[in-house]
């Protein structure tokens, strides 16, 4: 549903996004994670027609997106970081409005609302909104007209866990209905529960794109740690897969002076830094 071939793209003189090229299809969520300044968001600018001049290829929904017409946004929808409201207006008014620049059906307010937890809030001005509040009236924002793309900036930004846990399944439910959906994070802990793949972005250049699952497995082995008591205690680690050589461990099983042990996975972040040389967030 979403193709980039060779994307470029300058805002000076100097190339910045330098040959790009990945697919997302129906039903897959696909992330970008990249430090401050990787580009993500020109990306997404790119993919969602606001920056027409590329170069390479962008195709959305079948069509080259610097060549698209208004029924362009009838298919995608937006939900970038900062959502975008009348503040003086109520939820449903903000929601009656921005549903009126579509043509096609809307998906009807009060279950949307009722979705993110916002039913007894639909008419309260949002102004009184708080940012957890707006950032969950932008989703349902982006899904009213029930797209087939949809592009999300830090979807679970400013939200508290347990409504950032609920905006994680309604992700996943999107998905579902075969949705094909772009995510930006700085959040390795989201990537890893909602992307199906990810592609990491330094510096405008796409430096790895896998399942977040390959991408841990392909370079870290995971790692046995434990403690015991030796006067104080003391830890050491091991790699998984060297368990039986251990010889200081075997002694310690033999002896029963373990104290504790734990196995431990690399984790998406650690493979991102392994790999591009920098820090995420
Ligand atoms: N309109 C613009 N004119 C000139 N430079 C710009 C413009 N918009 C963005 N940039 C520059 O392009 C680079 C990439 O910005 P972009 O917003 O794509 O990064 P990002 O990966 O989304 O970062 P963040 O995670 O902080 O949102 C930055 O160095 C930024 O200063």
């Amino acid at each position: 549903m979403i193709r980039a071939e060779n994307l470029s793209f300058s805002y000076i003189h100097k190339p910045f996004i330098k040959s790009i090229s990945f697919e997302v299809k129906r039903g897959e969520i696909f992330g970008f994670l990249g430090p401050s300044g990787a580009g993500k968001s020109t990306l997404q600018k790119i993919l969602t027609g606001i920056l027409p001049g590329y170069g390479g290829s962008a195709v959305v929904n079948g069509k080259e997106v610097r060549n698209h017409s208004n029924s362009f946004y009838e298919q995608i929808g937006v939900d970038f970081e900062f959502p975008s409201f009348y503040e003086k207006m109520t939820a449903r008014e903000n929601l009656d409005f921005f549903g009126s620049l579509y043509k096609g059906p809307l998906q009807p307010i009060e279950g949307l609302l009722e979705s993110v937890g916002l039913e007894k809030d639909g008419d309260k001005k949002v102004s009184a909104y708080s940012k957890g509040m707006k950032s969950r009236l932008n989703f349902v924002k982006a899904i009213r007209h029930n797209p087939d793309i949809l592009f999300l900036d830090e979807p679970t930004s400013g939200l508290d866990p347990v409504s950032s846990s609920h905006m994680k399944a309604l992700i996943r439910e999107q998905r579902s209905q075969g949705k094909a959906i772009i995510l930006t994070t700085h959040n390795m802990q989201d990537a890893t529960e909602l992307c199906d793949r990810v592609a990491f972005i330094v510096d405008g250049e796409m430096k790895a794109v896998d399942t977040p699952h390959h991408l841990i497995m392909s370079k870290g082995a995971a790692r046995v740690t434990y403690s015991y008591l030796d006067g104080i205690e003391k830890s050491a680690s091991c790699p998984l897969g060297a368990l039986s050589d251990d010889s200081l461990l075997a002694g310690l099983i033999k002896s029963n002076r373990l104290l504790s042990i734990h196995s431990s996975e690399p984790t998406l972040n650690d493979i991102f830094i392994e790999m591009t040389g920098r820090a995420l967030q």
